[in-house]
């Protein structure tokens, strides 16, 4: 895996303080997600921090009372407790109330966590599906997917921080207004000793989002590897091959190096924070030692000496506690903002046309001087490809591996657009049509078909997921693809899960999935069938009753066939040689095997090997 080089901190990717800032202009737009999710819950949540930010300085007025009233009680010849144990019971209450309140928080933070977590996923499972394969194909485009996906729990916290920051910016603006009306000159030196440890975070929790930033392809290589390193799909070849030494190296070697870069950046942070915060508690004592002269002059009371030295305190704690969120909602932002461009990556382009596509095909398929290279690459893999497929034929593609069989496929189903040339469907360009309209057209097996471990049911209604209820047409698809052999041996039929991720699936042998996955074929009546080498597992006579089915049944239909087994190539119309990118010759069997080139010395070498 080439990895761009990656050397310190001083990486020109990182990010600067005003980025941080910048970042924080996406938290309405968060905001309006999830008062979205659920409005009701959404002012609860609000409702309760209101209260939980003005609890504080309430409970601290009354401490002042308190101590207040027990000096004067203890200076009266008839002393009168009422309003004292008035000024208790009241208290006792709204620390009741307080702790109500704290947990009440907690729920809605929790439950609205929850909700929003559900709707980000959905949306980021839809706009990948969304998104062009194109960009699917590009690391670029992975690592942005990524950071979108695997920040989700963070995108939570961050709405946890954003609403307590809020509370807490009320809290503090109560607790300053009380400290000014008794004693402005403390928030001068409340002031002074927050300031440093506040600039002291901004700095590192930036250099922390650069590390973790810059290292996103890194972190993905490591998932990769602890995911090839301990997975039942691969354990085989780790322990045959002896590759646990290969693996483990390679993501120590890598893990590592983002171990020590993080270490650094987290050592110095701490040592840091450790002293800015002796800042803090040198003014909190000076503060406190300042209060003490001024009540020792008869300048406060007692009450006031609780009330201010307790809301100095809090107020640095929430001050402290509010910058240190500050940064980490600039950091959680920072994501936000990957997050947005993720969701926000503009699909097609608007001014493309969106013709209907014909009920059926009239003349069939032209490619036209079709060239292709993928994107990000200079090498041309198709070099200027010209054939039809008429309404109706049976097209056989053959050609060595690499010779760009699939990627043909990929273009005709407008996956990637060709570099240059076109490609015609009944003489418009199929780029004319609606993309989702034109892809519900085909019904496509690929040759990395996707092993999905959910029922047998569900992986054959795959191919038509509106008829997952159709029992009836499941079975018919399974006795077409032969996939109904494997269900009788399942334990559980239809319903039997599949693969062994989950409680009592069975895992099926690679003829057995490639049976199952070619019924998703035979769920919807395509216009357009394409098998692209759906039968390389299947010993042969299941192969060839695979294919005796398959030519019977599209008989007449438009269809695809790519195999490198000649004997089921033969049945097609007509055959596409392709060699390096190029159309070499197309025609019938016969016609190909008296042009007495590659079509024909591949088929006699096959046959020769049956000999
Ligand atoms: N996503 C991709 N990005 C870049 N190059 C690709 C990509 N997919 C395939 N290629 C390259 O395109 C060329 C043609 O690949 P393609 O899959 O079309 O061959 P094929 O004829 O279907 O081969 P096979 O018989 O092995 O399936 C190969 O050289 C391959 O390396």
């Amino acid at each position: 895996m080439p990895r761009r080089p990656f050397t310190s901190l001083k990486d020109d990717k990182k990010t600067n303080i005003k980025s941080s800032f910048n970042a924080l202009i996406y938290i309405p737009r968060f905001f309006k997600e999830i008062w979205k999710v659920n409005k009701g819950l959404f002012l609860l949540s609000a409702f309760c921090r209101l209260i939980g930010a003005l609890l504080p300085v309430v409970i601290l007025w009354i401490g002042k009372l308190i101590v207040d009233e027990i000096i004067l009680q203890i200076s009266l010849d008839n002393p009168d407790y009422y309003t004292l144990w008035t000024y208790v019971g009241a208290e006792f209450a709204l620390v009741i109330l307080s702790d109500l309140i704290s947990r009440a928080i907690s729920l809605t933070d929790g439950l609205l966590g929850d909700e929003y977590n559900i709707t980000s996923s959905v949306s980021i499972i839809k706009k990948t599906n969304q998104i062009n394969i194109s960009l699917l194909e590009d690391s670029e485009f992975y690592d942005k997917l990524e950071r979108a996906r695997t920040q989700t729990n963070g995108r939570v916290g961050l709405m946890s921080n954003v609403l307590a920051q809020v509370q807490s910016g009320i809290s503090i603006t109560t607790l300053v207004a009380g400290l000014i009306y008794f004693e402005p000159y403390l928030i001068i030196l409340l002031v002074l000793s927050i300031i440093p440890s506040f600039i002291n975070e901004v700095r590192f929790s930036q250099q922390q989002y650069s590390l973790a930033r810059s290292w996103t392809s890194e972190r993905r290589e490591l998932d990769y590897l602890r995911f090839i390193g301990a997975n039942d799909k691969t354990a085989k070849e780790i322990k045959l091959f002896g590759l646990t030494d290969f693996i483990v190296n390679r993501f120590q070697n890598l893990s590592e190096e983002y171990y020590e870069l993080n270490k650094t950046l987290a050592i110095k942070r701490s040592a840091l924070g450790f002293l800015f915060n002796v800042l803090g508690s040198i003014s909190y004592y000076g503060a406190y030692v300042f209060i003490i002269y001024r009540v020792l002059s008869g300048a406060i009371t007692l009450g006031e000496l609780t009330f201010l030295s307790g809301s100095f305190n809090r107020l640095m704690k929430n001050l402290q506690d509010f910058f240190s969120r500050f940064t980490k909602i600039s950091e959680s932002a920072l994501y936000l903002k990957d997050y947005f461009d993720f969701i926000d990556i503009s699909l097609r382009s608007e001014t493309q046309e969106n013709l209907s596509l014909p009920k059926k095909i009239k003349t069939g398929f032209e490619f036209k001087d079709v060239r292709f290279a993928y994107p990000n690459s200079e090498n041309e893999i198709l070099k200027g490809i010209s054939f039809t497929l008429k309404a109706g034929e049976k097209l056989a593609f053959v050609g060595q591996n690499g010779a760009g069989k699939t990627t043909l496929i990929k273009l005709l189903l407008r996956f990637y657009e060709p570099t240059a040339g076109e490609i015609l469907l009944d003489g418009v360009n199929i780029n004319r049509y609606n993309i989702a309209e034109y892809q519900e057209y085909f019904g496509v097996i690929f040759q990395d078909f996707f092993r999905y471990e959910f029922t047998v049911k569900e992986n054959i209604a795959i191919g038509d997921i509106d008829e997952l209820e159709n029992q009836v047409k499941i079975e018919n698809a399974a006795e077409l693809s032969l996939a109904n052999s494997v269900v009788s041996e399942l334990k559980k039929g239809y319903n039997q899960q599949l693969g062994k991720r989950f409680y009592n699936g069975q895992e099926l042998s690679g003829g057995q999935w490639q049976k199952v996955a070619l019924a998703r074929a035979y769920m919807k009546n395509a216009e357009v069938m394409v098998l692209d080498e759906p039968t390389s597992a299947l010993d042969a006579r299941a192969e060839s009753e695979v294919f005796d089915r398959f030519i019977g049944l599209t008989e007449g239909k438009t269809s695809i066939i790519i195999s490198h087994r000649f004997s089921t190539v033969r049945q097609a119309d007509r055959i596409l040689v392709l060699e390096q990118g190029s159309a070499l010759e197309i025609g019938t069997h016969e016609e190909l095997m008296e042009n007495q080139k590659l079509y024909a010395e591949l088929f006699t070498l096959q046959a020769e090997g049956y000999q």
